[in-house]
């Protein structure tokens, strides 16, 4: 029978699949001759992943064992960009993007903080989509929810399916006009990220104003990001501007941590045939121009649209469906990618010429 620390040393190489690298010295090993009690300390949580990995191990191991796992996190704050002093109560603070709007930004965002919190972390939302706010309505707050304000200046985030938000529908109505200009975007994006009381958050993510001009880059230099994300759909004409984002977060030293693909492919909802309207390669070369990983390619599906402006997100009311399991792995990947930032390296063009 194998010992424990012949065990030990073939769960150290085993493949991290949402890191791409092999786990290294974060297991425990103890077990009797029936039963091995296995332990995992990662950087970034994966309780949905608990199954596929013990049904793995298994596989993997020389004489069949019986396998208890338990899977923890501990989530490190990453360093942020230029150095700008961290924001209390939240680890890391993940900017979501894209160069164009109605890509699926918000809906992206949503379900991957939401995805993001069923692995176990603390997770908050900022609605910074000024022009847009819709993080209110798919996380299924009644119209007109405001946040509780104490000592008259912080912000007490709501909670909706185990997540804090923020979003400035909680503090506009219908009628406000909303007649922004930059600096008072800024301004007021600034004043409701630091005077809420984020309650100890492993990640916030904020959904920003879609586009790269002066707010966006604005907001890419005031806030301290440990990461960002761009959403794109496969069109060249959202991925030229998707490019344009990945763009603005290299020049303020932002590290890109992936893209998603949103819109990816059409499924048909009479035969489930599945086409890739726009074609298939789009994310991946974008991904491939800028050294970043696709984190994960979405499908066109009635289920995610019809579920967010239900209020009720794909990731909680079809846990189960496959649209749900893509989120969760897009996830822990972006988990994992941010976990390793320690050896930063940005993303920058490998072939190309910039046209700026
Ligand atoms: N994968 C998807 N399948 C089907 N519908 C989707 C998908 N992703 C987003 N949608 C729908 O597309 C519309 C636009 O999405 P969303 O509001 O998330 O875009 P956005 O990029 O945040 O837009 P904006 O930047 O203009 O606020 C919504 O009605 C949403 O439900």
């Amino acid at each position: 029978m194998q010992t424990d620390a012949q065990i030990q040393a073939h769960l150290e190489n085993l493949i991290d699949p949402n890191s791409g690298q092999a786990y290294g010295a974060v297991w425990q090993v103890t077990g009797d001759s029936n039963r091995l009690h296995l332990s995992l300390t990662l950087g970034y949580p994966a309780q949905t992943e608990q199954d596929a990995l013990i049904a793995r191990i298994k596989e993997s191991l020389a004489e069949p064992r019986d396998v208890l796992l338990d899977i923890e996190h501990q989530v490190e704050s990453q360093a942020t960009q230029g150095d700008i002093p961290g924001l209390t109560g939240v680890k890391n603070i993940i900017a979501v993007a894209s160069g164009k709007g109605g890509v699926g930004k918000s809906t992206t965002t949503v379900n991957l903080a939401l995805a993001m919190a069923k692995e176990g972390a603390r997770v908050g939302i900022l609605d910074a989509d000024i022009y847009g706010p819709s993080q209110g309505m798919m996380m299924g707050f009644a119209e007109g929810t405001r946040p509780q304000v104490r000592d008259e200046k912080i912000f007490i985030p709501p909670m909706s399916h185990g997540v804090q938000v923020m979003s400035m529908a909680f503090l506009t109505t219908k009628d406000t006009p909303v007649a922004w200009r930059g600096p008072m975007v800024t301004g007021a994006m600034m004043q409701i990220l630091t005077q809420t009381d984020w309650n100890d958050l492993d990640y916030l993510f904020i959904d920003m104003p879609p586009g790269t001009g002066d707010i966006q880059l604005t907001l890419a230099q005031k806030v301290p990001v440990a990461g960002s994300v761009i959403v794109t759909t496969p069109q060249d004409i959202a991925l030229l501007d998707a490019r344009r984002g990945i763009e603005m977060f290299n020049k303020v030293k932002i590290p890109v941590l992936g893209v998603v693909e949103n819109m990816s492919t059409h499924i048909c909802s009479n035969c489930g045939h599945q086409e890739a309207i726009f074609g298939d390669e789009g994310g991946d070369s974008l991904a491939a121009e800028y050294k970043v990983d696709v984190l994960g390619k979405l499908p066109l599906s009635l289920a995610i649209r019809q579920h967010s402006d239900a209020g009720n997100p794909v990731v909680v009311s079809e846990s189960e469906s496959e649209a749900a399991g893509i989120y969760q792995s897009i996830a822990r990947k972006l988990g994992a990618t941010l976990a390793s930032q320690q050896d930063n390296q940005f993303a920058m063009p490998t072939i190309g010429m910039s046209d700026d």
